[in-house]
């Protein structure tokens, strides 16, 4: 399998170098030459696999051989020996037409430490393997930055620093990131949005002199690995629920912002799961249920609401399904990414929006909504939403038809947005692993939203 740029202009590479490189050195994102496609029969036979097994399975249609397969065996039980059940992400069935995919079990309560739990132990392997070093950088809106740090923390060879928004992300989340003490660690606190931490990153990517000088290396989205890694629960859940020897078709119904979720959805779609509608759930930040539905995409204004890691602008990994909805046409996509830098906007065809209607169905939660779902689903089922997965659920309402079986993502534990929480009048009980972090110190800096200061902050922080 060989990798390529969205903007395809950087020469083919294999697995290994394509999780090395992050973002593509020509601003693009890499994606595979070409998706493996699984037959009916291969999945039937899934059916019984382990999360671990099914993870190997999908991974060797992707690495070449680049990892022998028994050392990726131990990384991968490594990386889920974390996480609080066997299952690591168990489905929970509500009623006759809805499951709920836990995606929070993880070390940091979110359902980013599935595949950064991965990554982590992926990198450490790479930088004992081949002798590299790895600086990682990254930007989050919360659940990125501390299900990254927490799985490299400490780690020989690896340094980190994450660019998350000041007094954006909510108290769990920060205390989660800052409290780590390891060397390795640098939390900078941007007087900004998650947009503007984005950029100031994917800046730096972009300057491949920069990237190259202090070994950058990415873990969000824009990496592969993360979108891969991600594909593993969409075919566990599935299988999970069904067990038959029927393959029926069902809907997936994602919170999404950085659209990285979702578009491992998408990739599983292709690679022959049988997936019916994949519902795009936004909060008041509704770029992506802007674009479902009327063929245009423009960044809006900011909203800070109560799902603050869905509070993102402009979807990094939106460039790779434009990649295939124009047809693998990488002119096509620097055309198109050059004119959402110029003018601000991309706007697809009446035509071709019927076929983004195809692959897509949305629907953005109101602010109002979001509270309402957590209510009824607490009185009517007995279970705590968190704000994000309650944006998935009105999502879910909106657009899965009568008759349709929807699994719906849960992204966080509630834990994490108590802030939230509150807001409904319910108090609830934080697990150990959190509630221990209210009494330790913190560190980060606080940083102005300039990219002169931050790149300073990186230098001495990466210097050799
Ligand atoms: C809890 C939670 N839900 C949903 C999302 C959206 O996921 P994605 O960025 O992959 O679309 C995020 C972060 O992005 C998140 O942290
Ligand atoms: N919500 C995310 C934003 C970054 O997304 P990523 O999937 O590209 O890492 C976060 O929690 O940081």
């Amino acid at each position: 399998m060989q990798y390529i740029s969205t903007r395809g202009r950087v020469e083919a590479k294999g697995f290994i170098d394509t999780v090395l490189m992050g973002l593509a050195d020509d601003g693009g994102l890499m994606v595979p030459a070409e998706i493996p496609v699984v037959a009916e029969a291969t999945l039937q036979k899934w059916k019984t696999l382990s999360y671990e097994e099914l993870f190997l399975e999908i991974f060797s249609l992707y690495i070449n051989d680049e990892i022998p397969i028994e050392e990726l065996r131990q990384l991968v039980s490594r990386s889920y020996s974390s996480f609080r059940t066997p299952e690591v992400t168990p489905v929970h069935q509500l009623n006759d037409s809805l499951y709920i995919l836990e995606l929070f079990h993880g070390p940091t309560f979110a359902f980013k430490d599935v595949a950064l739990q991965f990554m982590g132990e992926f990198y450490s392997y790479i930088s004992k393997k081949q002798n590299k070093i790895i600086h990682i950088l990254g930007a989050t809106s919360g659940d990125t930055g501390a299900a990254a740090i927490q799985g490299v923390r400490g780690k020989e060879g690896i340094k980190i620093c994450i660019l998350h928004p000041h007094q954006k992300v909510s108290k769990v989340q920060e205390l989660q990131m800052t409290t780590v003490d390891d060397e390795n660690v640098l939390n900078l606190s941007v007087k900004g949005n998650f947009d503007d931490c984005q950029r100031v990153i994917k800046e730096l990517f972009a300057d491949l002199d920069f990237k190259g000088k202090y070994h950058l290396r990415a873990i969000n989205s824009i990496n592969f690995v993360r979108i891969l890694a991600q594909t593993v629960y969409y075919f566990y859940a599935y299988l999970q629920i069904n067990k038959g020897d029927q393959l029926p078709k069902i809907n997936f119904c994602v919170p999404s912002g950085n659209f990285g979720n979702i578009f491992s959805g998408y990739l599983a779609k292709r690679m022959g799961l049988p997936v019916n509608k994949l519902i795009i759930a936004t909060n008041e930040n509704n770029i992506l249920e802007r674009f479902v539905k009327t063929g245009e995409y423009k960044p809006g204004e900011f909203k800070s609401t109560h799902s603050p890691s869905m509070d993102i602008q402009v979807a990094s990994n939106f460039e790779r399904y434009l990649y295939y909805f124009l047809g693998e046409d990488t002119a096509k996509v620097s055309a198109y990414m050059q004119d959402l830098q110029q003018n601000g906007k991309i706007t697809v065809s009446q035509e071709d929006l019927a076929k983004v209607q195809q692959d897509f169905a949305a629907y953005g939660a109101s602010n109002e909504q979001c509270l309402e779902v957590i209510e009824e689903y607490k009185k009517t089922y007995d279970y705590l939403l968190d704000p994000h997965t309650a944006c998935g659920i009105a999502a879910c309402k909106a657009q899965a038809s009568e008759g349709e079986v929807t699994v719906t993502f849960a992204t966080a534990h509630p834990a994490k947005f108590d802030e939230a929480i509150r807001l409904v009048g319910i108090t609830q009980q934080f697990p150990p692993q959190i509630e221990h972090l209210f009494t330790l110190p913190q560190h980060q800096k606080v940083v102005e939203h300039d990219k002169a200061e931050i790149v300073r902050e990186l230098e001495a922080f990466y210097k050799l």
